[in-house]
């Protein structure tokens, strides 16, 4: 059976700052489901949260960006994004740039992955969720999941994967993108991927029969709105088993908590976090960046679960490092390398500050030239 799982998820407003979703504003979305399910636009769904972002997970068979899959998640977190704005919640319709739906959410605001399969006997997913980072956070785990045998044992041992796997990655200022191949072409891969706010890992494919392995949505609000609107918390669809990274393989990937743009005023670098449903939610310094997965079957497009992922001792020590993580980077304040980089901080209070100072900076050379005629003056004074 061909089934199309869709990701589609936005900020519509929080409660007690940008901390952690409404439950009232989950109901209204669940509404808007329920009805979708009921017309056949989408066979199943699922609700869920990571911090103060509200995510639609869906299963159809209507392929990708169909506008009638897409108008139902608009519509859900419209329908959220009012119950928000009636209980005063904070940031009410954030992620909501736009007023109007036209065919797709894609460019609105709201994050998309999706991808478009055919089944397996049996259809493994994890499902990622991040809030207070940006879509490149995912291009260090994608590497080792799909790339790095330290990780993925699976890509030497399992003679499906030992062909390995092609990466596209776009160029998120260009909008271009290009197809590397690993393990042939680590070295280049790396040397775009390295740089994550610019390249972004947007699908996985496995070398052997481009077969589908893993999807991101790549969405960069601030490129989008030109200007700060929050970060675009992104999500990953990665696909596991027989042939593909186990489920262990692909939370492996997870287990060092490595530094990720985004945390308080998506402006610093801190660790990413993963947690469980329960500690699904924002709060030292407004993270730290949090990841939540959660693992389904798909069957004939029925989504079987969710099994809570992280939420499980395994992971106490990747959350104690970045804890510990968390601290050494606050210790540095305003400064970076805990700050963005000034290129990343375009879009935020930069240009504004550096607008306001522009008279008061003055040339080294005038400074220098006023230096010495006080000091010729002085000079000459001395010598009367
Ligand atoms: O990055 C943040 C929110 O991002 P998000 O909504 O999760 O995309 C927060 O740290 C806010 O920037 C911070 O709480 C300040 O928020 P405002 O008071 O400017 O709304
Ligand atoms: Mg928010
Ligand atoms: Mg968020
Ligand atoms: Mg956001």
């Amino acid at each position: 059976m061909r089934t199309t799982i869709s990701v589609i998820k936005a900020d519509i407003g929080s409660l007690a700052g940008h901390h952690i979703v409404h439950p009232d504003t989950m109901a209204a979305a669940n509404k808007v489901l329920a009805a979708a399910k009921e017309q056949g636009i989408i066979i199943d769904y699922y609700i869920t949260h990571v911090g103060d972002d509200l995510q639609l997970i869906m299963t159809h068979t209507r392929g990708e960006l169909d506008t009638k899959v897409h108008e139902t998640a608009w519509n859900a977190f419209k329908e959220a994004a009012k119950v928000a704005k009636d209980l005063g919640l904070y940031a009410a319709g954030q992620d909501l740039l736009s007023d109007s739906f036209s065919g797709n959410v894609r460019g609105l605001g709201p994050g998309v992955a999706e991808m478009d399969i055919e089944e397996r006997t049996s259809e493994p997913i994890a499902i990622f969720m991040a809030d207070k980072t940006e879509p490149g956070a995912y291009n260090l785990p994608l590497y080792k999941m799909f790339a790095d045998p330290f990780n993925t044992p699976g890509l030497v041992i399992d003679p499906t994967m030992h062909g390995g796997f092609k990466f596209e990655v776009l160029d998120v200022y260009e909008g271009e993108a290009v197809m590397l191949s690993a393990p042939q072409e680590i070295y280049d891969l790396l040397a775009l991927i390295g740089t994550p706010a610019r390249y972004v890992i947007r699908r996985v494919y496995r070398n052997e029969d481009n077969l589908l392995a893993a999807v991101v949505s790549i969405e960069r609000l601030n490129l989008i709105a030109g200007k700060y609107v929050g970060k675009d918390d992104p999500v990953m669809i990665v696909r596991l088993q027989h042939g593909l990274p186990a489920l262990g393989e692909a939370l492996e990937a997870f287990a060092f908590p490595h530094l990720v743009p985004g945390w308080m005023r998506g402006s610093h670098y801190g660790p990413l976090m993963p947690v469980s449903q329960r500690d699904a939610k924002a709060t030292r310094f407004d993270g730290p960046p949090r990841l939540l997965g959660l693992g389904f079957n798909v069957k004939n497009g029925k989504l079987v679960g969710p099994t809570d992922l992280f939420d499980d001792p395994a992971f106490d020590e990747t959350r104690r490092l970045a804890n510990i993580v968390a601290d050494y980077m606050r210790r540095h304040g305003p400064f970076m390398p805990h700050r963005l980089e000034p290129t990343e901080m375009e879009y935020t209070t930069l240009p504004l500050i550096l607008e306001k100072l522009k008279n008061r900076f003055k040339k080294e050379s005038d400074v220098y030239k006023a230096k010495e005629s006080v000091y010729a003056k002085e000079e000459a004074q001395g010598h009367d």
